[in-house]
């Protein structure tokens, strides 16, 4: 199979700290929230040789894996009183933003670059709460960050240096892809398309296993090849140059099987108005949890 055109936005995951700028960091990195997205960031982090030493993690309920790091010298929960960062990840709810947040003012203060991956929290949001000229990248990343494969999609603003962006850039892409937009309108709708997106690809995944039991599968043979086939498609839709388009034709022989199912699901009220609803819904909740 030919192989697919080098990214033009590569992950930094390759690189490894030596040719990062993580590499000579002055300051440690503060997590603000390791849950589900901040601990695959954590994770990224340390698979690409991070110094432990130089990441700080604020998080009530730490992870054994996470305590564990502590031995390496990681530090958890310390008071952040006395902590001179050069980056903050904001990986908290939006929801307890408002409250959790103005705590942190005095690491803002220090000069940080301060990173929030919260959905719908603005720009603007994040110079209320840190003052303003507070240098401030918002940015989307997805859960495939865990294995390396996430995409994100950040906006800085005007009071990012170079440097910060650099170490944005590094933090952020140390689990895959990063892309910069200039205009952070846009975020919402990418926090719907891909920050959201996985959970659509599961949930096809389900729904095809689902839809094969009502054919009369066997449910674990159903959902086995549900998942593998999910799976070997995202591979192969990842590894060949060819667009999405034209894989899924090349499964569409005339007048066959998979042509009478995309007749239903590309037919006028088929996938695509339903998809299309379903990113307006999600677009529209990011810019609700803004306020
Ligand atoms: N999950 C996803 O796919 C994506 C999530 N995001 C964004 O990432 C952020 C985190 O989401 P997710 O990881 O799913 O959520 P989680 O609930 O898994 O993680 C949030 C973590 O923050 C902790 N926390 C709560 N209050 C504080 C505080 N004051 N200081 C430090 N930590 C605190 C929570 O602890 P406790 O549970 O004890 O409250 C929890 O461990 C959200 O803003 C979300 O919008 C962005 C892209 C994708
Ligand atoms: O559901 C959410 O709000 C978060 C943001 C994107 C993915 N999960």
């Amino acid at each position: 199979m030919p192989q697919r055109k080098p990214d033009p936005t590569p992950a930094t995951t390759a690189a490894g700290p030596s040719k990062s700028v993580l590499a000579g960091l002055r300051g440690p990195i503060v997590l603000v929230g390791a849950g589900k997205m901040g601990g695959a960031l954590l994770d990224g982090w340390l698979r690409l040789g991070l110094d432990p030493r130089k990441i700080v993690v604020l998080e009530p309920q730490p992870s054994p894996e996470m305590a564990a790091q502590a031995i390496s010298g990681l530090r958890l929960n310390p008071d952040p009183a006395g902590l001179k960062p050069q980056a903050v990840v904001l990986a908290v709810k939006p929801q307890v933003a408002p409250a959790a947040l103005p705590a942190l003012q005095g690491l803002a203060a220090s000069g940080a670059v301060m990173i929030s991956i919260m959905a719908g929290k603005t720009l603007g949001f994040l110079e209320q709460v840190f003052g303003p000229g507070t240098a401030a990248v918002r940015a989307m990343p997805n859960t495939p960050a865990a294995i390396g494969r996430g995409m994100t999609v950040a906006v800085a603003n005007a009071a990012v240096s170079e440097a910060g962006r650099a170490l944005a850039q590094d933090l952020l892409g140390a689990t895959g892809k990063v892309d910069w937009v200039d205009d952070e309108a846009l975020i919402d709708a990418v926090t719907a398309v891909s920050g959201s997106g996985p959970a659509y690809v599961f949930l096809l995944a389900e729904s095809l296993a689902r839809a094969g039991m009502a054919a009369g599968l066997p449910p674990a043979l159903a959902e086995k090849i549900a998942r593998e086939t999910v799976a070997g498609a995202g591979e192969l839709l990842f590894r060949s140059p060819q667009d999405a388009a034209t894989l899924r034709r090349n499964v569409t022989s005339p007048g066959g099987t998979t042509a009478a199912a995309l007749d239903v699901l590309m037919a006028q009220d088929g996938l695509d108005p339903l998809m299309e609803k379903a990113i307006a819904a999600a677009t529209r909740r990011s810019r609700e949890l803004a306020g």
